[in-house]
């Protein structure tokens, strides 16, 4: 096959630049499909490379030997740096050039920005009138104000109604008097709060002569612009260290009768009149757009943090050299057993999968903003909203899951933080949690699919919308060697299948007697099911519309590999299913297997081009094992030697407690 991969350098481990030579696409052509567009695959490298030219960019020290307080003074040393150069980097208004160039220099970590470009902008965004675009928005885009979003509280993250902070209205003055009325009240959790922020989006019940008008947001001051300190009535603090985003300080905050004037109530939507008349907005659920835009965005997000993971598996995978095959003479590269390509293999697909199932909730939420922004139009918010709760929840389930299985098949090393992968997890994670926790998210979808299937069989099947009108589509047995399309029929008849049992059960224990919330929580487990099913249905037919339109032949044929190995392994994994009433006989059974392992064996040579594809400067990469060079163990060594632990043959805590103990001993 000819060799088009551009990036073979001199130096470079031989087992990789062979791995590089087996390409059968040029990856700068593959990363503009993972990218989105020529354009941004082009300027992401240009970017690293002008980085790289910038030495005051680099991390002074490696960051898993750094302490907390070190993380936060590194992340906030190189912004500073960053802000110096950001106009000669970037184009500053293209967010794609934004957060590639962070991602870059900043790690995963956590900065005191992050949270300011990810929710404040964006909650002022959708939420803050003209007027108060006027007064804040450029204020927030320029920097010259940081904020953050302070919605969670300790006692209440989840159920958003039982937020106890108020913001009571005063007519006689026209303010609102922002309160924590106990210890369960407090702010907690909110990124770049608890030592950055000076402004936050406060979240808060709004109350007006007595009467609770649920959360609303408020552009609240925190912090004097001039010294930092907290203004007066406001108690603020850093929560601890976490299981990642250590170089971030997520807050507390508090406040003691702390009094803004009414026209920090953000009110694109909905308003206080001077007298206390409350306008309501135009959907209830109009104030959570800051939370909608995240979700939007995660699943593209989770999608690159899993390649990252994986193009440090994959490449060692390469130059890892253990065990025999037929020759005993010569140890095999690890990469070439079924059980290694079998972990890592259908989680490369997966990325990609994730990645451009992201780009299509990306869309749909711009065009809602621009429907509710130009017209008033929220009647795509419940669609978005149920899409992108069991999006986030089953993309940040299984990237996850395939970090972990990378970390594993980095063997001792995979365990070590010179792989850079429990950073990648930690962060990753956090996913399943913030923006909703999974579990509760699942059940928002579900909400949507019980509907759906209420609306079938009262025999208004034409209400449905066309992501869940395979709902109404009656069953027939499909022949699953026709190709992609009888992949997609056999998961819509498992994923109907689902939805309508799970909504049977939940009607049949109303109908004897249990309430309808009851009823719910009896059914829960079976409820999550079918969301996750719709939502991989969803995932897999984004994955084969993307596909289907690559134009670069070979480009298309490596990802028709992945897409094969994707559909054969989601199916494999939730056959049962469809096993149970024998939709699906055991020949099929058998021909999935087969079909898998055969995409394994395709895969296996453009394995290291598939994820070199990600184009991950090894800056940004971040990790020993997973170099371009590929010379792990002269890097591992290397990185070994400079833990501050070597910088002394015998530790203060040796002579300290170790001596002592050992000479007591010898008495
Ligand atoms: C340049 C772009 C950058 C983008 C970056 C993306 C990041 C990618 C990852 C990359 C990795 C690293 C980056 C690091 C960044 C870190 C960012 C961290 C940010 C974290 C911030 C937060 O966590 S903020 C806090 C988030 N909190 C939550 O999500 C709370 C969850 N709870 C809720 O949302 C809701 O309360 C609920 C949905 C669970 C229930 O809502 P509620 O009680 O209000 O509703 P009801 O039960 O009364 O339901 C009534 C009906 O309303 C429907 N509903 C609910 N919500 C919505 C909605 N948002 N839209 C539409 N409809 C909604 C509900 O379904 C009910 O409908 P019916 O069934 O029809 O009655
Ligand atoms: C890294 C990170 C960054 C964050 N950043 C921010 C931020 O910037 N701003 C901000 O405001 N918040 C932030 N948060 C907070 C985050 O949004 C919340 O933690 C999240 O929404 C979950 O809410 P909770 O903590 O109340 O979980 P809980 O709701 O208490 O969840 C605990 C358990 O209860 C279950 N559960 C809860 N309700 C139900 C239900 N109705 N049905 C079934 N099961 C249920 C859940 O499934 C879970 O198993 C962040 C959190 C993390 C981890």
């Amino acid at each position: 096959m000819a060799f088009l991969n551009k990036e073979i350098r001199d130096g470079d481990n031989q087992d990789l630049t062979e791995e590089r030579r087996t390409a059968t696409f040029d990856t700068d052509k593959m990363a503009e499909v993972i990218y989105g567009s020529e354009k941004l695959a082009r300027r992401r490298r240009e970017i690293s490379h002008a980085v790289s030219r910038i030495p005051e960019l680099a991390d002074s020290r490696p960051l898993p030997f750094l302490d907390r307080f070190e993380k936060v003074t590194e992340g906030t040393r190189k912004l500073s740096v960053l802000d110096r150069h950001l106009a000669e980097l970037i184009d500053v208004n293209d967010n794609g050039e934004a957060l590639h160039l962070y991602h870059e220099v900043m790690g995963m970590e956590g900065h005191p920005l992050a949270l300011h470009e990810v929710m404040f902008v964006p909650a002022l965004i959708g939420q803050a009138s003209d007027e108060q675009y006027e007064k804040w928005l450029g204020r927030a885009k320029r920097r010259e104000i940081i904020g953050c979003y302070a919605q969670t509280e300790l006692g209440h993250g989840s159920n958003l109604r039982k937020l106890e902070t108020t913001a009571t209205y005063t007519p006689s003055t026209q303010e609102f008097i922002l309160h924590t009325p106990t210890i369960t009240a407090l702010k907690w959790w909110p990124g770049a709060l608890g030592k950055s922020s000076n402004y936050a989006v406060v979240v808060a019940d709004l109350i007006i002569k007595d009467k609770s008008y649920g959360p609303h947001p408020f552009i609240v001051q925190l912090r004097d612009e001039k010294t930092h300190q907290p203004l007066p009535g406001i108690t603020v603090g850093d929560i601890g260290p976490k299981m990642a985003f250590n170089g971030g300080d997520n807050g507390y905050l508090g406040f003691d009768n702390f009094r803004i004037p009414r026209e920090n109530l953000l009110n694109r939507h909905s308003r206080v009149e001077a007298d206390g008349t409350y306008v309501r907005p135009p959907h209830a659920k109009i104030g959570h757009s800051a939370m909608i835009r995240v979700r939007s965005h995660m699943a593209t997000g989770q999608g690159w943090l899993l390649g990252h993971a994986l193009t440090i598996a994959i490449r060692y995978s390469a130059v890892r050299i253990q065990g025999f095959l037929e020759d005993k003479s010569h140890e095999v590269k690890v990469l070439d057993y079924q059980t290694q390509q079998h972990r890592l293999f259908p989680a490369i697909a997966r990325a990609y999968a994730f990645i451009f199932c992201g780009f299509e909730t990306i869309r749909l939420y711009d065009q809602l903003i621009l429907d509710m922004n130009s017209n008033g139009n929220t009647s795509g918010m419940a669609d978005l909203h149920a899409l992108t709760s069991g999006l986030k929840s089953v993309v940040t389930h299984f990237v996850g899951q395939g970090i972990e299985q990378a970390r594993m098949a980095c063997g001792g090393h995979g365990y070590s933080m010179a792989s850079y992968i429990s950073e990648i997890y930690g962060v990753a994670i956090g996913g399943c949690t913030y923006e909703g926790e999974n579990m509760v998210m699942l059940l928002q979808l579900a909400r949507y699919l019980v509907k759906s299937v209420e609306l079938v069989k009262s025999g208004k099947a034409n209400q449905l919308g066309p992501m869940v009108a395979y709902l109404a589509v009656a069953d027939h047995k499909v022949n699953l060697a026709t190709g992609p399309d009888s992949y997609v029929k056999m998961f819509q008849y498992i994923s109907k299948r689902q939805s309508w049992k799970a909504t049977e059960k939940f009607l049949k224990f109303m109908e004897n007697g249990d309430s309808r919330d009851v009823a719910w929580n009896k059914t829960a487990v079976e409820l999550t099911r079918a969301s996750r099913l719709h939502t991989r249905l969803y995932i897999m037919e984004t994955f084969i519309r993307r596909v289907e339109s690559v134009t670069d032949i070979p480009v298309k044929s490596a990802l028709t590999d992945l897409l094969n190995l994707h559909l054969n392994y989601e199916l494999l994994d939730v056959a049962s299913y469809a096993l149970e009433d024998g939709f699906m006989s055991s020949n099929q059974m058998d021909f999935i297997k087969n079909q898998l392992y055969s995409s394994l064996e395709k895969i296996r040579p453009n394995a290291v081009s598939l994820v070199d594809s990600f184009q991950f400067s090894d800056m940004q990469l971040r990790s020993v094992l997973g170099r371009r060079d590929g010379h792990v163990y002269q890097n591992l060594f290397d990185w070994a030697k400079s833990s501050p632990l070597n910088k002394t043959d015998v530790l203060p805590s040796v002579t300290q407690y170790l001596k002592p103990m050992m000479e007591k001993a010898k008495l």
